[in-house]
């Protein structure tokens, strides 16, 4: 192991890890032919899971801990990683990767649901560290810059995908909680000089009594530290009166982020559970206890559970009846929206539901339209907004509209996203309190029992980063927006920071609350004019799913840079997701309509980067052949298609890698590697029709990858790599 590789590719789960045995080889072969070595890291969730237990493995078993690993690279100013998005997981997720490694011989130990021993603590507390998003925010240690490549862009424009009509009377429409939510019980500060040092989060109940949540946290002057917290009565409420208001032929549904967010969001999930199927908890709670059933696992693992008992089967059925039909993940498997936490995800559902023109899918298959619970008022707006403007409106002309680009305020933990540590359910009435070492009280809320309190952080060099990159996207852009809402607490604490900053370069870019902001983004590019969104860090997820849904069709194919605090570069491919449907589609007939486009984009920069980094001219050629190559498989039609016997991943590999040859053979900045490359060109278009039969011959047929999160590689590499004249040519 180097010390600092050239390039860092990752090892991640579902259709983006299927691609890259097809995709990797390629690049390091050609990547090879100019000295630069890529190497593989592995984050997948099942190398996360086995990282962590090497006490229960044999030493053949014993994989390396790459995530730590990867988290001091991305703090060297050499580091150049390439990241493909990887399996945030539930618990209904990591219990499913610990029973395939278990069945593949590795001795790990059950997930233990309610510790009580020493040792079961010991196994909770590392598969805790495993669950939701554990990757990103230990590699972003910068902030993001997300927009759509040129070439990306234009292809949209000129093949524009399928977007549904809106109504102006559509019933779908968002609804949030009257109050008493995170957005209106935030306070927050910026530490001072004689703040900073350690504190801690301190509950004191009604009797007097304290608890320490939280000790040695540390602040820095200038960070700036919010608390807040959700009533939990104040939520039930909402849900109840929402349930009850329940127009007929609406879909009901919550969009959280359960992953992201992964200790307030699956309870704030497991409230809309539990009131949901209110009248049959009240009846059989204490069996369901001694079934080991929480409402925060959801529907699917309640199913699991009662599964054989008639009585529970039968009440379960009757009362589901009496409820509003529900919106469904997957009506053909009958996966409902409380199925599981994780597949509750706003940036991927929400940006759905709009692109389809208000629609969602309930349990018969039909389409209709839906109300969206987004219970917390701190960002339900922008989807608030955007569902009212397009009700005014009408649906979106991708054929004509401007881009919106990203810049998200992310490094080093930033906002609610770094929120996990502190975090709390709180257990009874009494009051929560941040304690300063000096003694003071930075924060203080009173509570009752089942609030959700927590705390977050931004730190002030992030912070200023952040805005400096902003203005010059605004520069490089046109026109711009500060998201930021100067009634919201923590926002007025970052405008406070972003005003001297403006003022002092002479630019003036309009501050807007995130509801303004969204009906001003949407008419710039609903006027065919690029836009940036410069926003905090759950906005920068959400923002890079909606704008380039909506306008590419998926976020997939978005150029994601992050500019490590430290000097470093990582590269995101994409700014979506793992794709579970695709991995399924190519079990059943071996077809991958996974499009690697984000993974191209990602490597062109990669190489640039890499050129300017270490002054390597011939990496600035290899990625100027990529991005060459990128734009041809887009005007010549090779990206994947959805259907069996079409294009798929692996034919889109293949004319890339055709295109990247001939480009690299085609240039004169570097001789040598042009003299390399002119054989591989002519290799891969005299084969052209030899290749493409290969990797299509199989198409159709089932196949077996030997695991789903813990795949067997030569198998893998059988179906992903299925011609041998092509491995021959890259090899
Ligand atoms: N950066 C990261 O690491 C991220 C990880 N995730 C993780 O990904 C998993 C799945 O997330 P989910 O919300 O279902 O969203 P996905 O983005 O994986 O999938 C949603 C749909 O988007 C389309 N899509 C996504 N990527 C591509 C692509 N490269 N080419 C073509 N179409 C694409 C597909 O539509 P269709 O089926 O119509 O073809 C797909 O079914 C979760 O485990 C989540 O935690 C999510 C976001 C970011
Ligand atoms: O880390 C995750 O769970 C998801 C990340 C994501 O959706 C994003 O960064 O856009
Ligand atoms: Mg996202």
């Amino acid at each position: 192991m180097s010390d600092t590789p050239d390039i860092i590719y990752t090892k991640v789960d579902e259709a983006p890890e299927l691609a890259s045995h097809s995709l990797l080889p390629i690049i390091s072969s050609f990547a090879k032919a100019a000295d630069i070595d890529v190497e593989l890291r592995n984050i997948s969730l099942a190398g996360r899971v086995l990282s962590q237990f090497p006490d229960y493995l044999t030493d053949d078993q014993k994989v390396s801990d790459d995530l730590a690993w990867l988290g001091e690279i991305v703090k060297k100013p050499g580091a150049n990683v390439i990241k493909l998005p990887n399996i945030s997981a539930s618990v209904p997720q990591l219990v499913a990767t610990i029973k395939e490694l278990q069945g593949q011989g590795y001795a790990l130990p059950d997930y233990p649901y309610e510790p009580s021993t020493d040792e079961e603590k010991d196994v909770r507390a590392r598969y805790d560290t495993v669950k939701g998003s554990a990757v990103n925010p230990v590699l972003r240690e910068g902030n993001s810059d997300r927009r759509a490549a040129k070439a990306v862009k234009n292809y949209a424009m000129a093949n524009p995908h399928r977007m549904g009509d809106w109504s102006s009377d559509s019933k779908t429409h968002v609804a949030s909680m009257p109050g008493d939510d995170f957005y209106a019980n935030e306070t927050s500060a910026t530490i001072s000089a004689d703040q900073t040092g350690g504190a801690k989060i301190v509950f004191t109940a009604e009797d007097g009594t304290e608890t320490v949540l939280k000790d040695g946290l540390s602040y820095d002057e200038g960070t700036v530290v919010d608390a807040t917290y959700m009533s939990a009565a104040t939520l039930r409420d909402f849900i109840r009166k929402e349930i009850d208001s329940m127009e007929p032929g609406v879909l009901f549904s919550v969009h959280l982020k359960a992953t992201m967010m992964k200790v307030s969001d699956p309870i704030i999930f497991g409230h809309f559970v539990a009131v949901y199927l209110e009248d049959f908890i009240s009846k059989h709670g204490d069996k369901l206890k001694e079934l080991g059933w929480n409402p925060n696992s959801g529907l699917g693992d309640l199913e699991n559970r009662i599964k054989g008992d008639a009585t529970l089967e039968a009440d379960y059925k009757s009362v589901m009846d009496a409820q509003p039909p529900m919106y469904m993940v997957d009506s053909d498997k009958g996966i409902s929206n409380l199925h599981v936490s994780s597949d509750v995800i706003i940036d991927a559902s929400m940006p759905a539901v709009i692109k389809a023109g208000g629609i969602g899918w309930g349990p018969d298959g039909e389409p209709a339209p839906t109300k969206c619970c987004i219970p917390d008022n701190c960002y339900a707006p922008v989807y608030d907004e955007t569902i009212e403007y397009f009700k005014q409106t009408g649906k979106l002309d991708v054929t004509t509209c401007g881009a919106v680009s990203n810049v998200g305020l992310m490094a080093q933990k930033a906002e609610e996203y770094g929120s996990h540590p502190t975090t709390f359910e709180i257990p009874a009435k009494g009051k929560v309190e941040i304690v300063l070492d000096n003694g003071g009280v930075l924060h203080s809320h009173n509570v009752d029992a089942g609030d959700i309190w927590r705390s977050a952080t931004a730190k002030k060099a992030p912070i200023l980063d952040w805005i400096q990159l902003g203005i010059d996207r605004t520069k490089a852009t046109g026109k711009a927006a500060f998201w930021l809402d100067e009634n919201r607490a923590h926002d007025a604490e970052l405008i406070a920071y972003v005003k001297p900053v403006l003022a002092e370069q002479g630019i003036d870019i309009p501050i807007m609350a995130p509801r303004e902001a969204t009906r001003f983004t949407l008419e710039t590019m609903r006027d065919g004019e690029d836009c940036v969104t410069i926003t905090g860090n759950v906005l920068r997820d959400y923002l890079t799913d909606l704008f380039p849904i909506l306008e590419l069709g998926t976020s997939a194919k978005m150029l994601s840079i992050v500019k490590l605090m430290n000097g470093g570069g990582l590269f995101e491919t994409g700014a979506g997701g793992s794709a579970p449907k695709h991995v399924q589609q190519l079990m059943e007939e071996n077809h991958l309509r996974w499009d690697s486009l984000g993974e191209f984009c990602a490597l062109g920069e990669s190489f640039k980067f890499l050129a300017d980094a270490q002054s390597k001219a011939s990496a600035q050629v290899l990625g100027e052949a990529v991005e060459a190559a990128t734009q041809k498989v887009l005007e010549n039609g090779n990206s994947p298609e959805r259907k069996v016997g079409q294009n798929d991943n692996r034919t889109s590999h293949y004319w890339f890698a055709r295109y990247w040859a001939e480009a690299l053979a085609a240039q004169s900045d570097d001789a040598k590697l042009a003299e390399h490359f002119k054989p591989v060109a002519a290799a891969m278009a005299e084969k052209e029709a030899q290749i493409i039969e290969e990797l299509m011959a199989d198409q159709g047929k089932a196949v077996d990858l030997g695991g789903y999160y813990h795949g067997d590689e030569e198998k893998t590499y059988a179906v992903m790599r299925p011609s041998a004249t092509l491995n021959a040519i890259v090899d």
